[in-house]
């Protein structure tokens, strides 16, 4: 076990530092000017931070190119051309006026992990890859998991058939003017079957570890997720010309909608939440009876089969208000995610990692999605939780703890070196 263990401590400290210096230089681009971060997916500042990834990955010495979709890839080449790649790596975007750490952490982490392991250990066996995945968080488009979804093939060109920004811009459109030109690929271009395993560190995005006292996260599962947009519609008309008993309020509609998932969602109780994010009243102003109010629902749990009957049960109650109320409902779903367990060999590595190191660790499920979700089932997939102070994820206000990147960061490094050098992924690709 001695030689399975990553050896120059003195560099490892050195990229240690580096990665937590990578990890400001990124937050720089869509940096708000009042904190926060934004970079939607086929912005200028999306494009801008793809493409210093990728030189930022060359000057490591990775050979790096960008896929089909926009995902920037970055690669140890091993020895062994016939084993199958280690995939490490997280999202790029953000949400709108989001945080430094979410998803750019695992990018900086995976980037820095490979270039320290190729700095001092060279080439490896089994080739290890870095990812900055185009898109996670569906804060543009309402369509998550973009950048996921080419490269296990969930997604394809035709997902996006009607998916439009706030402004209108179809998906297409704006991958197009990024520089990505669906005409010039194939339907699945960006798919790859060649993937072995999939690790991808995160930060929490809760309070777990940080109550625990535990630097380290295992994922155990990845809560399943419904997205859906619903909208109502009713009669815009005059505020002051129209008697209350004479309307069909769409925002009233909308609101009682809004409170009943809530008290739904508290009857049903946890690990069910539901969550309306976002409501947009067309054409809203003062002196206007709403006629027109869309709005989305978030669903998770667990339980795919309690997911999806908490949604049909409370999709037939906003039906019954609409129907009272003389409104018409609209609804689509742009996400069925289901719950994903992690690979439990992969997960058992990270905690003995986190022991060599005396990083004290503990496993949990994560309420948060992610890309490993994806990777789930098509090869083994694992996830490494860094604490988030506060639990504060989606926000400026989100933080980790330098120590604790750099614990994380350390634990990813042992297990590429593990998988990549040595022959332990040989027991579990
Ligand atoms: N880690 C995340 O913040 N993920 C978010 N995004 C997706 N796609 O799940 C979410 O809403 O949980
Ligand atoms: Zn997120
Ligand atoms: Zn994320």
């Amino acid at each position: 076990m001695a030689e399975m263990t990553p050896t120059s401590v003195q560099e490892l400290a050195q990229y240690s530092k580096q990665m937590l210096d990578v990890l400001e230089w990124l937050a720089t681009y869509g940096a708000n000017p009042e904190g926060g971060v934004t970079r939607l997916l086929y912005t200028e500042s999306w494009l801008q931070a793809q493409r210093a990834l990728l030189a930022k990955m060359e000057g490591l010495g990775l050979a790096a190119n960008f896929d089909a979709v926009g995902n920037v890839y970055g690669k140890l080449q091993g020895s062994n051309a016939s084993l199958k790649s280690v995939l490490t790596g997280s999202h790029v975007d953000t949400v709108q006026n989001g945080g430094k750490y979410d998803g750019a952490y695992g990018v900086v982490a995976s980037l820095m992990a490979l270039g320290y392991l190729k700095a001092v250990h060279g080439t490896p066996r089994r080739t290890i890859e870095v990812i900055s995945l185009c898109e996670e968080e569906g804060s543009r488009f309402p369509l998550a998991y973009w950048g996921s979804g080419h490269v296990t093939g969930v997604r394809s060109y035709a997902s996006a058939a009607g998916i439009a920004d706030l402004e209108g811009t179809t998906l297409l459109e704006a991958m197009g003017e990024a520089g990505f030109k669906p005409a010039n690929a194939g339907e699945h271009s960006a798919v790859r079957d060649d993937i072995g395993a999939y690790i991808e560190i995160h930060i929490e995005q809760g309070s777990v570890l940080e109550v625990k006292q535990k630097q380290i996260g295992v994922v155990t599962a990845i809560v399943g997720q419904i997205r859906m947009t619903v909208v109502v519609k009713g009669n815009s008309n005059h505020a002051g010309t129209t008697p209350m008993t004479m309307r069909r309020d769409a925002l009233a509609g909308a609101a009682e909608m809004v409170v009943l998932t809530e008290s739904m969602a508290l009857e049903e109780g946890g690990p069910l939440v539901a969550t309306v994010g976002r409501l947009d009243v067309k054409r809203g102003t003062s002196n206007v009876v709403p006629g027109e109010v869309e709005f989305t629902l978030d669903i998770r749990h667990t339980d795919e089969r309690k997911m999806d009957a908490f949604r049909t049960r409370l999709l037939t109650k906003l039906s019954e208000i609409a129907k009272r109320r003389e409104l018409i409902i609209e609804t689509v779903e742009n996400l069925h995610a289901s719950p994903v367990a992690m690979h439990q060999g992969i997960s058992d590595d990270i905690e003995a990692a986190c022991a060599t190191y005396g990083f004290g660790s503990m496993k949990l499920p994560s309420g948060a999605g992610h890309d490993a979700q994806l990777f789930g089932p098509i090869c083994p997939s694992a996830m490494i939780f860094v604490p988030s102070r506060g639990g504060i994820s989606h926000s400026p206000e989100e933080f980790t703890e330098p120590d604790d990147l750099i614990a994380g960061f350390q634990t990813l490094v042992h297990v590429l070196y593990q998988y990549g050098y040595g022959g332990k992924a040989d027991e579990i690709l």
